[in-house]
């Protein structure tokens, strides 16, 4: 889908498109590369691309926080390395999802994460649950961190920014996320359904327009909604 809409825009023109059986160095001479393949190989992908001074944009899951930091600790030691745009969902739906859900969140002391992905996602949780749950964390501030009774029980789920998330893989189910708050007598739900893939075209399209110009590490298709969100790895 990536490649088929690089190929369809009037601005964007493919210059290679990997497999797994490729050699990074086909990526050499490229404005702008884009990481959608595995967890597994997205870190090898990414330091390339940096360390070869190319913009990166990243879709693929799976990456923690700490890595994250690391990547950002080498771009910053190097100034010719290139721009690495962490994209944990490329859907505007999703990025707006994740960004009420932070807004709610000094709100609500009970706040929990429900993600469902289809049956062929190999990492949990989910990329998309990863982030809201950090921007949960950090919109909290003052109001402390959610409480999360009996956390240390498997069925809790596992703690994300002291969140509970829980991830379900199921046929029939392409993406969603339900980020569930309860407070004095009422609960919140905010809810998120991605029916197709197309969701994302939308968004790695605005990516890979922007991210030549960008600078350091970003976190967040939202750090190029201007919503306002913590984005920029300091
Ligand atoms: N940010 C977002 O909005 C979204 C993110 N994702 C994430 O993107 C990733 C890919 O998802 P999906 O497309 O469903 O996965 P698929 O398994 O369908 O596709 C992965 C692709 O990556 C290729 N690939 C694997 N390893 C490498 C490598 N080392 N170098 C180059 N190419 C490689 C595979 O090629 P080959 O055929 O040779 O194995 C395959 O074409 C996942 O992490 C998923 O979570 C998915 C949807 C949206
Ligand atoms: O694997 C997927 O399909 C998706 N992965 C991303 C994630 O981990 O959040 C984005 C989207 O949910 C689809």
């Amino acid at each position: 889908m990536a490649i088929r809409l690089i190929e369809e825009a009037d601005d964007l023109e493919l210059h290679a498109a990997l497999t797994s059986r490729s050699d990074l160095d086909e990526m050499l001479g490229a404005d702008v590369a884009l990481d959608v393949t595995h967890p597994a190989a997205s870190a090898a992908i990414v330091e390339f691309a940096t360390g070869a001074g190319i913009p990166i944009v990243v879709g693929t899951s799976g990456w923690s926080s700490e890595r994250i930091t690391e990547i950002a600790q080498f771009v910053r030691g190097h100034d010719d390395a290139g721009a690495v745009l962490f994209v944990p969902n490329f859907s505007i739906g999703s990025v707006l999802g994740s960004a009420f859900a932070a807004l709610a969140a000094p709100y609500f002391d009970s706040i929990e994460i429900v993600e469902a992905h289809h049956a062929g996602k190999v990492d949990s949780p989910s990329g998309t649950a990863v982030r809201t749950a950090e921007l949960i964390g950090e919109a909290r501030g003052d109001a402390g961190p959610v409480a999360a009774p009996h956390a240390d029980q498997r069925a809790r789920g596992q703690l994300v920014s002291g969140v509970p998330v829980h991830s379900l893989r199921l046929s029939g189910v392409t993406a969603e996320q339900r980020v569930i708050m309860g407070g004095e007598g009422e609960t919140l739900t905010i809810s998120h359904s991605t029916g197709s893939q197309s969701a994302y075209e939308q968004g790695i399209l605005l990516a890979l327009r922007r991210a030549p110009e960008a600078t350091g590490v970003v976190v967040g298709l939202d750090a190029l909604l201007d919503l306002g969100l913590p984005g920029t790895v300091a």
